[in-house]
């Protein structure tokens, strides 16, 4: 029995659109949720970097592209972007201690987009996902990278844990997925 639901995908294919959609349906009938989204920033029809932006309205930076001196740690870089982990913490942190609170209103769930390379340099959100995969107030609806490369450790966790059903997301079945990912949270909240 699935406790936890992640969609994988190559990059674009549509897995934050569905999410989304997800999330809506979710909402409307009433499950308490809670999380948060990555977002590509442009600027002048350039990719800039990636915001995180909470369910509730919060919004900070994950990655810039360059050396912006504004960002502290040079060494967490992937590409051209260099990761603001002190802001993706303190936007992300809280949200993954709130959505581990028991409120007495049933299992939350949880929206983690994504478990990338980006997120994994922060010690502290691999501690705070693992932490809600192995609790049980609370259903992750995440996404996760297709492999390539190097392995990244928790991906392969995740991916390996019998409790977890993951979609895989393509061009062609996107659009009739969604009716299958909200009934299996639904069914992972039992
Ligand atoms: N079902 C769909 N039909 C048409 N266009 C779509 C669909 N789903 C997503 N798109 C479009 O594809 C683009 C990428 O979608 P989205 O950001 O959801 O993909 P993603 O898999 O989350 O990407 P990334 O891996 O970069 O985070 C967006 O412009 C979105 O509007």
């Amino acid at each position: 029995m699935a406790k936890h639901v992640f969609l994988t995908g190559p990059p674009g294919v549509g897995k934050t659109t569905l999410i989304q959609k997800a999330t809506r349906a979710l909402k409307s009938s009433g499950i308490p949720i809670d999380g948060f989204y990555t977002e590509e920033v442009r600027e002048d029809g350039r990719r800039t970097g990636f915001d995180v932006v909470t369910l509730s309205g919060g919004r900070g930076t994950l990655s810039k592209v360059g050396s912006d001196s504004t960002i502290a740690r040079r060494e967490y870089r992937v590409g051209q972007y260099v990761v603001d982990l002190v802001s993706f913490e303190q936007l992300v942190l809280p949200v993954l201690r709130n959505v581990n609170l028991d409120s007495g209103t049933g299992k939350k769930v949880c929206v983690i987009d994504e478990i990338g390379k980006m997120e994994l340099f922060s010690q502290s959100f691999i501690q705070a996902v693992r932490q809600t995969l192995v609790g049980s107030g609370t259903v992750i609806l995440g996404t996760i990278p297709i492999p390539k490369g190097k392995p990244l450790g928790l991906v392969e966790e995740i991916r390996s844990r019998k409790d977890v059903k993951v979609f895989s997301v393509t061009k062609e079945n996107r659009d009739c997925l969604l009716e299958d990912i909200v009934t299996t949270v639904q069914n992972c909240r039992k």
